[in-house]
């Protein structure tokens, strides 16, 4: 797997990965708390709306209170007055007080007047009904005590399937003073229209439900509210896109009655996750702008500039070239990395050059050896050809070397071989010359742009050098040496091979005629 690819994996899993785990967190943690937020609101409206029916009942608790300290009702109830509950008791005086039934009871809890608003409803009975059940010890009534009695939310069924306000009060005077003269009830029934108008008047979503119309399946306790006559346990649903909150509504002996049901809409939430979303876009986008970003970094300031390295470093080797320098562009590791395989380039080139020369050069006289020689001389030989110019070739030859090295040793024979490669560099020093040991005891003089007369005269120096030379014990020379030397100057199409062969045969002549001499080819 190449760098592009590593790169382009860690980033998408470091993006997707550690980003995502992120993303998640952060998504949990807004939900969470925007959760937490939402609850607390919809805990506060609650309790409003709770407030809210509390008014309701106290409002009908104050009307009710008003009847109770009726002085006419009062005197009424002392000594009955004859026609007074026909005209201020009937069922108009009840409509138009809003009431749906009322009964009045004497000092000794009997029933002395029932009246209601539908003639279909057993007056009397619901009197019994409501005596035997309105337990004024009721915990969690959502009641309203008043100075003699109390004011509650009932259901009812005698009365209808609404819930209504029911209110026991003592009939007092009209100061709201004793003595008792007996108790009033009343009730008032809190129907649909009724409950609309309190909810838009409080600006909430709320509905009373029959007990029987709402289980606690898939609702859960969210908690218990402080409310203003006692606890009362809170149940939510949650939902989209809205939640449901709701709580029971007790009667006054305490039994529950009813659901107070709140429908609490979660724009809060709804914004959120909205934001969430719109967040997860964003950073999707990020992570694949982010994803291509890096690709892109990594491709173009590493990839790129490695493979063009690796490149030039292949084409170094494949080709044996080790002139050519490596460059990549920009400053930083990788140039680096360049420079140094430059310095190593370097030290190959001189390597390859020191091995070169060492390959071509004759280790005992430090001349060219027949390898250096031969590029040489074919080189020179077209050079000549294409300038029409001149060369000569020497083939020099030590005379009886054997007996030589047989009579001295191999040493000495060897310091006579250094002392004829120093005449030969002696009498090579023009631009074109070059001496070759191209065998044992055999040397080349090629004299590039040298005419037949230059060659003869410095085969002639060559051979006075060495008969000039001291020998003996003390000496280089264990005794004077001499040499034979063949001569042939090039003509149009020779090879190197004519070339060397035509100066052997003269070398030859030249052993043959006595050695010591030099004779030229035909
Ligand atoms: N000391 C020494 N001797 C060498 C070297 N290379 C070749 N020789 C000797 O050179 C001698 C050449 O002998 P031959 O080819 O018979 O020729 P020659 O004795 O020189 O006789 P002519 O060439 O006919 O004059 C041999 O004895 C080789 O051992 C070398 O590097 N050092």
């Amino acid at each position: 797997m190449g760098l592009r690819s590593h790169s382009l994996g860690w980033v998408l899993l470091f993006t997707f990965g550690v980003g995502g785990l992120g993303a998640f967190g952060l998504d949990h943690f807004l939900t969470d708390s925007f959760e937490r937020i939402e609850q607390t609101a919809m805990r506060k409206d609650f309790q409003r709306l709770l407030g809210t029916l509390d008014d309701a009942v106290a409002q009908r608790a104050r009307g009710a209170r008003e009847w109770s300290q009726w002085t006419e009702l009062r005197n009424h109830l002392r000594k009955p007055q004859p026609g007074f509950t026909e005209e201020n008791l009937g069922p108009h005086s009840l409509t138009a007080s809003g009431l749906v039934w009322l009964a009045l009871l004497d000092l000794q809890g009997r029933v002395v007047h029932t009246v209601v608003t539908d003639p279909s409803q057993d007056a009397q009975a619901i009197a019994r009904m409501v005596l035997s059940s309105a337990k004024p010890s009721g915990r969690e009534a959502r009641q309203v005590p008043t100075e003699r009695g109390r004011c509650a939310l009932v259901f009812e069924p005698a009365l209808g399937p609404d819930l209504v306000v029911l209110c026991h009060l003592s009939v007092l005077d009209s100061n709201g003073q004793g003595p008792s003269a007996g108790v009033l009830l009343t009730a008032e029934r809190l129907g649909p229209s009724k409950l609309r108008e309190m909810g838009e008047r409080a600006a909430l979503d709320f509905n009373l439900l029959p007990l029987e119309r709402g289980g606690t399946q898939d609702w859960r306790r969210l908690e218990s509210l402080a409310s203003s006559t006692g606890q009362t346990t809170l149940w939510i649903q949650p939902g989209e896109p809205q939640h449901r909150l709701r709580a029971q509504v007790r009667d006054l002996g305490g039994e529950p009655v009813a659901w107070l049901e709140l429908s609490w809409p979660r724009e809060m939430r709804l914004q959120v996750d909205e934001v969430l979303r719109g967040a997860h876009r964003l950073f999707i986008v990020m992570a694949v702008l982010l994803a291509l970003g890096s690709y892109w970094v990594v491709d173009w300031r590493l990839v790129r500039r490695l493979r063009s390295l690796k490149r030039q470093m292949a084409a170094a080797r494949v080709g044996e070239d080790w002139t050519p320098r490596l460059s990549v562009s920009g400053k930083d590791e990788i140039s680096e990395l360049a420079d140094e395989g430059n310095h190593l380039l370097q030290r190959i080139e001189l390597q390859v050059q020191i091995l070169a020369e060492s390959a071509q050069t004759d280790p005992l006289t430090q001349l060219a050896n027949r390898r250096g020689f031969d590029p040489r001389l074919e080189a020179a030989l077209g050079r000549c050809a294409r300038n029409a110019a001149p060369l000569c070739l020497l083939l020099i030859d030590a005379d009886h070397f054997k007996r030589f090295n047989d009579d001295h040793g191999h040493a000495a024979g060897d310091r006579a071989l250094q002392v004829l490669a120093a005449a030969l560099r002696q009498v090579s020093r023009r631009g074109g010359d070059l001496a070759a040991r191209i065998g044992g005891e055999e040397f080349v003089l090629l004299l590039e742009g040298s005419t037949a007369q230059v060659a003869q005269d410095c085969g002639a120096a060559l051979q006075a050098w060495l008969a000039k030379q001291p020998s003996g014990e003390t000496a280089l020379l264990a005794r004077p040496l001499t040499v034979s030397i063949g001569a042939a100057q090039a003509r149009p199409g020779d090879t190197p091979q004519t070339l060397m062969a035509r100066a052997d045969t003269a070398l030859y002549q030249a052993k043959s005629a006595g050695r010591n001499r030099l004779e030229w080819a035909e």
